[in-house]
């Protein structure tokens, strides 16, 4: 009501400023005047029903109907004289006041409205949260709730001030008994909203301290946890290392134990002595060797038969001879006994077959075996091997591998709690001074490029920091699974439908390389440097030879300054070239992915496979690389072959670029 009677207020101020002020107070005379006499003329007619109602119906300062016009239109004329008395008066500024408390009071009664739906709203937040958010909560709410506290108790105070200024305004006589009666009645009203409001003040207040109360609580309580949880982050830290300590001690135990077994069957690696020279060779184990016997007394079976066969042939029976009868039953024997020679030299060769195959997977498990077997010897030779932890976050486990200058280690980072793989790079003592700078210029350089790289398809770089003056550490996105290398080693040819999604996530890597605003060469596309994680996700990793392509770089590419750099049989031509120095670009990376694909699907390189990287360089195998040929088994789709010769295009001015390989179907599964 008290709401209803402030905008109605304000509404009269505001809306009707075009009307004169003598108007407005004959309006309000007229309605007070009209009240008193519906109500002395309703003693005279209690049986109209119409006047009945309009009794009944509430008076408000505001009614400003077309109808409450008309009807008071004499009284307007009536009036005339009061109302210039009026204006003369400062009655006017009473209600100049009035219009200007009302208008103060309606701005009030909103911002109130306004602050108690934006307090009623955070309050619902704030409560729904509080489990959650200590400190927020506390600050916001109290500034809230003492804003509209404010406004409350400021607003209350103008609608009193009002009415009693436009009571007091109002001369006595002009005040008809009803009309007095009514604005009475609208003050007890108001007073009643008073009393109403300020109960809800006193709620808010008691809220407001309940808050602040329950706030400090909360701020106490985090800081009891935080205080907490820095004095036992030591001892989390530490019992968190050992674990991983102990688990990793029970790996590195039961790798060497199993490469203990595997030697019993395998084989193992012998020293032997010429002399004073001692060197190192393979000794082949049990399997090996019973595979090798059984083939043995396969071969001097199949000779025997051989022999019987020729002796058999010798004694076919002269058909001059006569005794047509005989000679035809022995000619049967024969020929059923030379069946039997016949069946048994093919199951041999069976067997002989199956034995050879026995033999490639024991070269396979050979051939890992010893990676295993050399990993173990790099692990216990190196000064990395005793669980440390470096940077005091990341603590060293198990090595993964060693490269050319580089130990790889499995690694926990203690601070973000994953898994990551430790690249510990370590210059030669005897190495000189400008190499030495060379070789961290040259990480620096790959570190910049690497870092800047977030790709599903690429491999994270994470951190680099120097351990001592010859050593400094890469952390890069640990990739559980096996390189490409070793898959391949295991097995060499993959179905195309496995070769084809792992080239598929090679590209993707390669297009993100090549949209950056800085785009990025490779150069170094080999099994070993795709790596997986647990869930099988290709990764392509190794950014040591890779090449920013400036922006002002010519159709033609950028300089090659590294020439004589990289793995030989994944390069192509242009790489090869001695002339002049070879303008590259990423086509180098499209020729690289091909045979890559290649090898997936045929299990070797399609060029100079059984070489070495000297005779490649020194026979020229690349540079005579003009056309791919393809063997005939295992069965590879024609559009995979396709796709292969397009990225194994001889000259680089015709092979497309990866942006522009990206597109064929192979890559995108989309039907020609
Ligand atoms: N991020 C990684 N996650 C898991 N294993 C990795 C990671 N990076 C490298 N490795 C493994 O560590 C071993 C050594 O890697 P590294 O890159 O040093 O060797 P490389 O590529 O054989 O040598 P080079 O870099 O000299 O060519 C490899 O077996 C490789 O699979």
């Amino acid at each position: 009501m008290a709401d209803d009677m402030v905008i109605h207020f304000a509404s009269n101020s505001s809306n009707q400023s075009d009307q004169s002020l003598p108007t407005k107070i004959a309006k309000l005379e007229a309605r007070m005047v009209g009240k008193a006499s519906s109500v002395t003329s309703q003693a005279n007619s209690w049986s109209s029903p119409a006047m009945f109602e309009n009794v009944a119906e509430p008076a408000t300062v505001s009614s400003d109907s077309d109808d409450d016009d008309n009807g008071v239109e004499y009284l307007i004329q009536a009036n005339t004289q009061k109302r210039r008395k009026l204006e003369d008066d400062d009655s006017s500024t009473s209600f100049d006041h009035v219009e200007t408390a009302a208008d103060t009071g309606k701005k009030m009664v909103e911002n109130t409205e306004t602050s108690k739906v934006a307090s009623d709203g955070n309050r619902r937040k704030q409560s729904r949260s509080r489990g959650q958010t200590n400190s927020g909560r506390g600050r916001g709410s109290r500034v809230g709730d003492q804003t509209r506290l404010q406004a409350v108790s400021a607003s209350n105070d103008l609608f009193e001030n009002s009415y009693k200024k436009l009571q007091d305004s109002l001369p006595k006589e002009q005040l008809g008994h009803n009309g007095q009666t009514a604005s009475e009645e609208e003050i007890t009203t108001l007073r009643a909203k008073i009393v109403a409001l300020e109960e809800e003040l006193r709620k808010s207040r008691q809220e407001a301290t309940d808050y602040q109360y329950r706030c400090q609580q909360l701020e106490k309580e985090l800081k009891d946890l935080k205080d907490y949880e820095q004095q036992t982050k030591p001892k989390r830290t530490k019992i968190m290392s050992e674990l991983l300590i102990s688990v990793s001690k029970a790996e590195r135990q039961e790798a060497r134990m199993k490469v203990r077994q595997e030697s019993l069957r395998l084989g193992n690696v012998g020293v032997i002595r010429a002399g004073t020279i001692i060197s190192e060779a393979w000794e082949d184990g049990q399997a090996l060797k019973d595979l090798n016997a059984q083939l043995r007394n396969l071969l001097e079976t199949k000779e025997a038969i051989e022999r019987q066969r020729k002796l058999l042939k010798k004694r076919q029976p002269d058909k001059s001879d006569g005794g047509d009868v005989e000679g035809g039953l022995q000619e049967e024997d024969s020929f059923i006994q030379d069946e039997i020679y016949k069946s048994r030299l093919t199951s041999i060769k069976r067997e002989e077959d199956m034995i050879m195959r026995e033999r490639d997977r024991y070269e396979l498990e050979k051939g890992r075996l010893i990676r295993e077997m050399k990993r173990i010897r790099d692990e216990d030779g190196s000064r990395f091997n005793n669980f440390q932890i470096l940077n005091h976050r990341y603590a060293l486990l198990n090595l993964l591998g060693k490269g050319g200058f580089s130990e790889v280690y499995k690694a926990f980072d203690l601070v973000d709690h994953r898994y990551v793989a430790c690249k510990l790079h370590g210059l030669n003592a005897q190495w000189s001074e400008e190499k030495k700078q060379s070789y961290i210029r040259h990480a620096i350089r790959e570190y910049n490029i690497h870092k800047t790289l977030v790709h599903h398809h690429i491999v994270r770089l994470w951190d680099i920091f120097e351990i001592d003056q010859n050593t400094f550490c890469t952390v890069l996105e640990y990739c559980s699974g096996k390189d490409l290398d070793a898959v391949l080693k295991a097995t060499p040819v993959l179905p195309e439908r496995e070769a084809r999604i792992i080239i598929v996530q090679v590209f993707q890597g390669l297009i993100y390389l090549n949209k950056k605003s800085q785009r990025i060469i490779h150069y170094d596309l080999k099994p070993g440097n795709v790596l997986f994680d647990e869930l099988g996700v290709a990764k392509v990793t190794d950014f040591g030879l890779s090449k920013i392509v400036e922006d002002d770089v010519g159709s033609q590419g950028m300089e090659l300054t590294s020439q004589g750099a990289g793995t030989y049989w994944y390069l192509p031509p242009e790489c090869f070239e001695l002339s002049k120095t070879p303008l590259i670009s990423s086509r180098v990376d499209v020729w690289s992915a091909g045979i890559l694909l290649y090898q997936m699907l045929f299990g070797k390189r399609p060029f100079g496979h059984d070489q070495t990287q000297e005779r490649i360089l020194r026979e020229d195998t690349i540079i005579k690389a003009r056309k791919v040929e393809f063997p005939t088994r295992p069965a590879v789709s024609n559009e995979a072959k396709e796709f292969i010769r397009r990225c194994l295009t001889y000259n680089q001015a015709e092979r497309p670029d990866v942006l522009t390989i990206a597109q064929d179907p192979y890559l995108t599964y989309t039907k020609k």
